[in-house]
């Protein structure tokens, strides 16, 4: 698989809670690959949390620290990126992404609520009607999802293990077609 890809980068796209921090991780280990999670890096170079930067500097200023900081990973090679849900509204952002290979995980809305019913980190999602909120992001964002190369579709009962090797066994189709 390592010698396949040549240090192509993996970003991983879709909605909310479908599992793109949990299954990245473990898809670089098992390629022996780095992994990013954009999210993070904007935690630790603002020194706040989603939430604050959400609240204190607004979602444009939020969107403009995750352009800058795909723009900065893409630089690298040999990395597994987690990307934000939102990341695929800004049409600058694909310029980043087609350096790599793109997987979008697509998930039920139903697992997803079930997922991030108790969550509270995600600001976009504290909303009275969550599942509407979610059918609208949904709604707004699927035709941009469906420009990745390869589509993953999670059940309810495929483990974070189970799909990165769902995934790992996918990659080298989609190699050839390319
Ligand atoms: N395949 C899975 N099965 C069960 N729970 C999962 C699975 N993947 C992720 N989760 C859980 O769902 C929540 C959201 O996962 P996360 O990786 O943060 O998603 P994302 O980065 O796409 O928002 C976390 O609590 C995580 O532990
Ligand atoms: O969908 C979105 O717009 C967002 C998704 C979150 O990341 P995850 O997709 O990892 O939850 C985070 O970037 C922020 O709360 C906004
Ligand atoms: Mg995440």
């Amino acid at each position: 698989m390592i010698d396949i890809l040549k240090g192509v980068n993996l970003y991983l796209i879709g909605m909310m809670g479908v599992g793109k921090t949990t299954v990245g991780k473990l898809l670089a280990e098992e390629i022996g690959y780095r992994f990013v999670d954009t999210d993070e890096v904007i935690v630790k170079a603002a020194g706040k949390s989603i939430n604050e930067i959400f609240t204190e500097n607004g979602e444009p200023e939020f969107r403009k620290l995750e352009g800058d900081v795909l723009a900065q990973v893409c630089a690298y090679t040999k990395l597994v990126v987690a990307t934000g849900g939102g990341v695929v509204m800004q049409q600058q952002n694909w310029s980043y992404l087609h350096h790599g290979l793109i997987i979008w995980l697509d998930a039920p809305i139903q697992i997803i609520l079930q997922r991030l019913a108790a969550d509270n980190t995600r600001p976009l999602l504290q909303d009275a009607d969550m599942e509407s909120k979610l059918r609208s992001l949904l709604e707004q964002r699927q035709p941009m999802y469906s420009q990745a190369d390869l589509h993953i579709t999670i059940s309810a009962t495929e483990t974070p293990e189970e799909i990165a090797t769902r995934i790992l066994a996918t990659i080298p189709s989609i190699l050839k077609q390319q």
